[in-house]
């Protein structure tokens, strides 16, 4: 699973600096991160209407496209995909409700 995206993360990368019209990407990094960040919502938005539809083929279509468009996110704001699962790792064994319990504790 991580060398998929992997790899997806260095292809983006080539393609920061890339003409473009010459790919995707590249013409995303060109429109800057506005652009980026409302693609990313847009298919933040068909991944849920396609979960609601419970057809899990346009699930599984729509997921990886918000996972693309996010990826592209992170490397126009220097995030490296790493960093995003260093945290889910760190996060690891720590209930959601323990945590926020303490969250809510510290009056954050
Ligand atoms: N995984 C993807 C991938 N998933 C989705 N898409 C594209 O994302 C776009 C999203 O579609 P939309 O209909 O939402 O967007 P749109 O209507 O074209 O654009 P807007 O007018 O809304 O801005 C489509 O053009 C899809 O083809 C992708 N384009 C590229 N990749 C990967 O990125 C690599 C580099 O692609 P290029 O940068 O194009 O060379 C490819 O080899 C793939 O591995």
């Amino acid at each position: 699973m991580r060398d998929t995206l992997a790899r997806l993360e260095h292809t983006i990368a080539q393609r920061s600096n890339a003409a473009p019209d010459s790919s995707y990407v590249a013409s995303l990094f060109a429109k800057g991160r506005g652009k980026i960040a409302q693609k990313v919502g847009e298919e933040a938005t068909e991944t849920i209407i396609a979960a609601l539809s419970g057809d899990a083929d346009h699930l599984t279509a729509e997921a990886a496209d918000l996972l693309f468009h996010l990826m592209i996110l992170l490397a126009e704001g220097g995030v490296a995909f790493d960093d995003v699962l260093a945290e889910l790792d760190r996060r690891e064994g720590v209930s959601g409700l323990v945590e926020k319990a303490a969250r809510d504790n510290s009056g954050e």
